[in-house]
């Protein structure tokens, strides 16, 4: 993973950082890189997901699966960082299952999904570290009934994700099924190199080793100094434009397969900063077609965005088809990546040109290695960035608020005060 810095510079942007604060702000780097290799040393509760290149069993996963390795579709079965990482893969890689995530609860689409699928050669993913989340669970069950009512054994297409205890993981052993272990001190949304994301990327037949060396790429170069370690760069300057005005950050990765990176991105980004006041909200956005929407805003629009661009330095080409329409000739002369590139090239340009800070994030290529290092490196950005800003990086404690209302409302067993603001709820109706 490559991180060029330049258009974040104060020579260049505004909001921008000199490189004088770099260097000032290196300092507390290597402090937060000692705090963050002591919690991976102790495998503390968040930093031990930053072991997980080095701890995670892909051979135990891959054997796990095997049950269902025939499958010809794949149906995961969670949300937020329970599906976010898996879903980046399937997205970014090339695969002869076809994958469909289930991560929400609208009828149509869930039903729609079960209409088409052959059941009777897809497999199911069901993944919820805590087994109790009600989206996931709910889905399941739907799933589940799906699969009965077409005379299919459910029970020898499952495949669970979870963690040590909770309703999930009672309903695995009820039934016998295969089950994963979500490692511990591993948040969901750090978890796409673990258990969590590597159930689905195993059945669709990735390159699990590959992927965990591009995890591996990254964390053997994190050092006390932004300097040298890419991510720690990417982290530090985030949190230095973000202290100087830039709150949001727009992830726009010129590549169709990372459109999904930039949805893990956002949750990664927004769970893990979004506290005390503090935080910098993520956009999603994808290159080259959100130039065509979104830029405007980014380059005429407030001073308060920075835009973090990432791209695969190759991919598999296709050439323009020569044409003799006037003033369309030009095309002829060039590729799709090359278009692509010019693209990337003329809006990194055209922001710096008008002072807006941005970041370039680049890997060689969209494969397994080049998503270990996007996946890993976003996480150590992330990691360290909460050490700078001094929040409590690895709680969700706003999330859980609206679980616990919703649980409330649908009438679950327990203490759910949340579920009385509904009632309270202010109104001013206009109809
Ligand atoms: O894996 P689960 O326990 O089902 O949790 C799934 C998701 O639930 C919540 O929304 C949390 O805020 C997320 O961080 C978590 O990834």
């Amino acid at each position: 993973m490559y991180v060029d810095l330049g258009n974040a510079l104060s020579s260049v942007a505004s909001p921008g950082v000199s490189r004088e604060s770099l260097d000032r702000l290196d300092e507390d780097v290597a402090v937060a890189h000692e705090r963050i290799e002591r919690g991976r040393a102790n495998a503390e509760h968040g930093y031990a997901a930053l072991n997980l290149p080095g701890t995670a069993d892909p051979d135990a996963i891959k054997a796990t699966v095997e049950p269902v390795a025939d499958a010809e579709a794949l149906v995961i079965v969670g949300i937020g960082g329970s599906a976010l990482g898996a879903a980046t893969l399937a997205d970014a890689l090339d695969s002869e299952v076809d994958t469909y995530v289930l991560d929400n609860v609208d009828p149509e689409h869930t039903t729609a999904l079960l209409d088409d699928l052959p059941l009777s050669e897809t497999a199911i993913n069901v993944v919820s570290r805590s087994g109790t989340t009600a989206e996931t669970l709910a889905n399941f069950l739907v799933v589940r009934e799906a699969f009965e009512t077409a005379g299919v054994d459910w029970t020898e297409r499952t495949v669970v994700t979870t963690g040590e205890a909770g309703p999930l993981r009672d309903l695995a052993q009820k039934h016998d099924l295969p089950v994963l272990k979500v490692p511990d001190g591993v948040p969901g949304r750090f978890s796409v190199l673990s258990t969590v994301g590597l159930a689905a990327a195993a059945i669709r037949g990735d390159d699990l080793d590959a992927l965990l060396q591009g995890g591996r790429d990254v964390a053997e170069s994190l050092s006390g100094s932004l300097f040298e370690a890419p991510a720690y760069a990417y982290g530090a300057t985030t949190y230095a434009l973000d202290t100087r005005g830039a709150s949001v950050n727009a992830m726009m990765p010129y590549a169709e397969g990372l459109e999904t990176y930039a949805e893990w991105y956002a949750q990664l980004w927004a769970e893990s900063l979004g506290k005390d006041g503090l935080g910098q909200t993520p956009v999603r956005a994808l290159g080259a077609t959100d130039q065509h929407s979104q830029l405007q805003l980014y380059r005429a629009g407030p001073r308060n965005t920075m835009a973090t661009f990432v791209r695969p330095r190759e991919r598999i080409d296709r050439a323009i088809p020569a044409t003799d329409v006037d003033g369309l000739s030009y095309l002829g002369d060039a590729t799709l990546g090359e278009l692509l590139d010019a693209e990337f090239e003329a809006t990194e340009a055209s922001l710096a040109a008008a002072g807006r800070p941005n970041v370039r994030i680049e890997i060689e290529r969209v494969d397994e290695r080049g998503l270990g290092q996007l996946l890993y490196g976003l996480e150590a950005a992330c990691v360290l960035a909460g050490e700078l800003h001094g929040v409590d990086t690895f709680v969700q404690p706003a999330v859980e608020w609206g679980k616990n209302a919703a649980r409330g409302l649908l009438g679950a067993e327990g203490k759910f005060e949340e579920a009385r603001a509904v009632e309270e709820k202010t109104r001013l109706r206009v109809e």
